[in-house]
């Protein structure tokens, strides 16, 4: 058995040992190339493939993909879509105003806390009065429809014996109408002054329970252009959040490869060009307490409605 000591391999692959022993040879020894470690390799990409199918997964369960999660975010998410053909015609007489531009968007910093808890207490102190036998109530401020059992009362004329709503709760809509109207106005770069409130204008609230009339049926995948005629911009103003106050219940716009969510944070601001780019709907809620309102806008001078009032 030889006695001499082996160098070790690495020193061997380096290429260091033969300079080491003849230095003059220097500029005739050229490095070998550095070892490849295929072990590592593997690793890696097996590390990197793995996060990216758990990160698929937690985001695109069921075909679902989370647009907006649960949680406060700090900036704007957008997501530009093209716009569907429902704008032709609109375009040629509400030239400004228009979408040029579709898209959705989310915000959690237009209307603060303390506004999202006072529309909050409307909805609750209007909805007390009445609610639907099915799972879906509404309070309509323009028109005071408000859902009870299975059809409508006019809030205005209960308020006729009853104090139920206040001229300072008319002031909170007007004012987070008008920051709503702002951002849907700034984002899609048209003049406030082109963009008019129209009807329906509501509070919702969603429970578990049965649907009685077609009024409780929410969840059926729709586009609000149509559905409400004169929509060209739709927002909602969540007044509950996904998770916390109830489950199921999210905001599902439906894509061709996927569906994705908007999930409802309290006080946070989803709002979207009206027209068949997005098509949703609403999952229906299986526990606890859904709260929102939907503030929608339109171009159509004729189809505005002015601000709610006593
Ligand atoms: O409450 C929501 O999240 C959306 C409701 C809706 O789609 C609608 O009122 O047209
Ligand atoms: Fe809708």
């Amino acid at each position: 058995m030889s006695t001499k000591k082996r160098k070790p391999v690495s020193k061997i692959n380096s290429g260091e040992s033969s300079q080491e022993s003849n230095p003059q040879s220097k500029e005739r020894v050229k490095p070998a190339p550095p070892v490849i470690s295929y072990r590592r390799i593997i690793i890696r990409t097996v590390l990197i493939v793995g996060s990216l199918i758990l990160i698929r997964y937690y985001t695109e369960k069921d075909g679902f993909e989370s647009f907006a999660p649960n949680t406060r975010q700090s900036r704007k998410l957008v997501a530009d879509i093209p716009c569907s053909k429902d704008y032709d015609d609109d375009r040629k007489v509400f030239t400004e105003c228009a979408p040029k531009k579709c898209g959705r968007i989310v915000m959690d910093n237009v209307v603060s806390e303390e506004e999202a808890k006072n529309m909050l207490k409307i909805a609750q102190r209007g909805l007390l009065r009445g609610g639907s036998s099915g799972g879906a109530s509404i309070l309509d401020l323009h028109s005071g429809a408000l859902s009870q059992g299975e059809q409508f009362v006019n809030i205005y004329k209960l308020m006729e014996r009853e104090k139920i709503l206040t001229e300072d709760d008319f002031k909170i809509y007007t004012n987070v109408k008008n920051k709503i109207r702002n951002a849907i106005a700034q984002h899609f770069e048209i003049p406030v002054s082109s963009l008019y409130l129209t009807k329906p204008t509501f509070f919702s609230r969603m429970i578990d329970r049965p649907a009685k009339t077609i009024h409780d049926e929410y969840w059926h995948p729709h586009v609000d252009k149509k559905t409400y005629g004169s929509f060209h911009y739709t927002s909602l103003l969540y007044l509950s959040t996904y998770e916390k106050n109830f489950k199921g219940g999210r905001f599902v716009f439906i894509d061709k490869q996927v569906n994705r969510t908007v999930e409802p944070l309290m006080g946070r601001l989803s709002f979207f060009t009206s027209g068949a780019e997005n098509v949703h709907f609403v999952e229906k809620v299986t526990e606890g307490t859904r709260y929102a309102v939907t503030v929608s806008f339109t171009c159509d001078p004729s189809q505005a409605i002015s601000d709610p009032k006593l």
